[in-house]
């Protein structure tokens, strides 16, 4: 992994600006030992409701960084940025298009040197992601390795990002995903719900993703620090 300034992420939470979130539950979460925050979703993500969201993480010391995803979420502000482009897609417009875009409107105020790429392979069909992107998401291990190679490898991405968002995934999969990744930091993200995948994640992952069981069960979710925390030393 590189030197970069989410290279020693292992645990990370996804709050989504378009989910309401109590006070006290951010507290929990920004507080938890968590490396860090990001802030990211795939619809309904305008420039108001990510404001708001970054205002209030920023009461706490905790790393934040914004996944950004529409162009009206570009917000300044984060400690740091993640540009996502989806490899498994034919759809252009979520490889370059929407980032061209993006790079026409803002080019001149991005802050290099704490932006990052992340390579998405988004492999559950019923993710928002999914559908929204028109992802390929039916991948045998040798598709899913050519794409992590073409992202790592060719295009030197240094995030390949393995995405089951809404479900716990395929870990043979993740393991051949970091087996392939080389020098980009492999991060996994999807139905993350409690001690135990968390571990099994952490297991092949370099950095974990918790997103939706913020909202569903905190408690179970904030398990899921300690888990990777111990998964570390064990
Ligand atoms: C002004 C300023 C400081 C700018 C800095 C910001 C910056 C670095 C700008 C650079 C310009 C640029 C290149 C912008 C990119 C713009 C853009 C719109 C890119 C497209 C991104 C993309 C491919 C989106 C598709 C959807 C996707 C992959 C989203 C990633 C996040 C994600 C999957 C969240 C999960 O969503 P969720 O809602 O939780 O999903 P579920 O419903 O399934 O749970
Ligand atoms: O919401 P979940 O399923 O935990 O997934 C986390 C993250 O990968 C979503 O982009
Ligand atoms: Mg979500």
């Amino acid at each position: 992994m590189s030197g970069a300034w989410y290279s020693n992420w292992r645990h990370v939470f996804k709050l989504d600006p378009e989910k309401e979130i109590t006070d006290e539950a951010l507290d929990a979460i920004c507080m938890s030992g968590t490396d860090a925050i990001i802030v990211g979703g795939s619809s309904g993500v305008t420039f108001e409701n990510t404001v708001d969201l970054m205002a209030r993480i920023r009461r706490y010391e905790v790393d934040c960084a914004l996944e950004v995803s529409t162009l009206d979420g570009a917000v300044p502000g984060f400690d740091g940025y993640f540009v996502p482009i989806v490899l498994n897609t034919d759809n252009a417009e979520w490889i370059i298009g929407r980032q061209i875009e993006g790079l026409k409107e803002y080019g001149t105020f991005v802050p290099w040197e704490e932006t990052a790429s992340q390579g998405y392979i988004i492999l559950n069909s019923e993710a928002t992601a999914a559908e929204v992107t028109g992802a390929n998401t039916e991948l045998d291990e040798t598709s899913l390795v050519a794409y992590v190679r073409m992202g790592a490898r060719i295009m030197r991405l240094p995030v390949i990002y393995i995405e089951y968002s809404g479900r716990f995934g395929d870990m043979a999969l993740v393991r051949a995903a970091k087996e392939a990744a080389n020098e980009a930091q492999l991060f996994y993200g999807g139905g993350i719900h409690n001690a135990e995948t968390a571990a099994q994640a952490a297991e092949f992952a370099d950095t974990i993703v918790v997103g939706n069981i913020i909202y569903t069960d905190l408690e179970a979710a904030l398990r899921t620090v300690e888990a990777v925390r111990r998964s570390a030393t064990a």
